[in-house]
């Protein structure tokens, strides 16, 4: 771990890892990477350079995705982990973890989640606000939990998932990888194709557009 802390992406959702960051009063100094010229600061914290400006600062700084995009992020952490970058965990204080649970490189648990015991939480993901993710649970590398989605026991959500806001997820179920669910969704059975899911039970949507927040 190093004294400085290196955040790409200084819009919302930066900053809610920035918020993070200075909570768990490990830097000494954390600042913010971004490609948007105009924004020179955000959360009173300095923009001190563009994405590419991040391989300057391997050797002195931390650096985290700060990217809400699933499919971005994925892109920006695998460069960054080839170039041998120093990728944190960040965990806000007031998360609750349980025991036996596995967090892997630059994923961030956001405030007031609670994690039980046995659940493993691969790379780049993000747990966001007040989100629940139960006993046992496999969520992959990329994955985005929005705010207050509950997961039960035994849950496996595939890679580069975004589970919208609100959503329930019941036990022994897997959703496949590159999935979205819709704000509020409930998920009852395997989701096995790739696609969007709405609704209470979760249907596919027909006309899909594109998205990977
Ligand atoms: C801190 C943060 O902000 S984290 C971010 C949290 N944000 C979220 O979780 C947002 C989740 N996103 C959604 O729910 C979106 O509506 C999506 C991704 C499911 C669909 O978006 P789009 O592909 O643009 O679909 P679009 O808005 O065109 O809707 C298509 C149809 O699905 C319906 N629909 C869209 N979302 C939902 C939903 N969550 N539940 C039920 N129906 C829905 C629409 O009403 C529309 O129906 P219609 O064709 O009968 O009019």
């Amino acid at each position: 771990m190093k004294n400085k802390l290196l955040i790409i992406g200084a819009s919302g959702h930066g900053k809610v890892v920035a918020d993070i960051a200075l909570k768990m009063n490990k830097w000494k100094c954390v600042a913010f990477l971004d490609d948007d010229e105009s924004v020179k600061t955000s959360l009173g914290i300095k923009v001190i350079g563009k994405t590419e400006d991040a391989l300057k600062h391997l050797n002195d700084c931390d650096i985290f995705v700060g990217i809400g995009n699933n499919a971005i992020r994925e892109k920006l952490q695998e460069k960054l982990e080839l170039e041998g970058a120093s990728l944190p965990i960040l965990i806000h204080p007031n998360a609750v973890i349980g025991e036996e649970v596995k967090i892997k490189s630059g994923t961030v648990v956001m405030a007031g989640v609670v994690i039980n015991c046995s659940t493993a939480l691969g790379k780049g993901c993000i747990i966001n606000t007040g989100a629940t993710i139960d006993h046992d649970n496999n969520i992959e590398d990329y994955v985005h939990i929005s705010p207050g989605v509950n997961t039960a026991g035994s849950v496996k959500i595939g890679r580069l998932t975004w589970i919208g806001i609100g959503s329930v997820v019941s036990n022994n179920v897997s959703i496949t990888q590159r999935s979205i669910l819709g704000a509020n969704a409930t998920v009852v059975k395997n989701l096995t194709e790739p696609g969007t899911y709405v609704g209470v039970p979760a249907r596919r949507l027909t006309n899909e557009n594109t998205h990977s927040s």
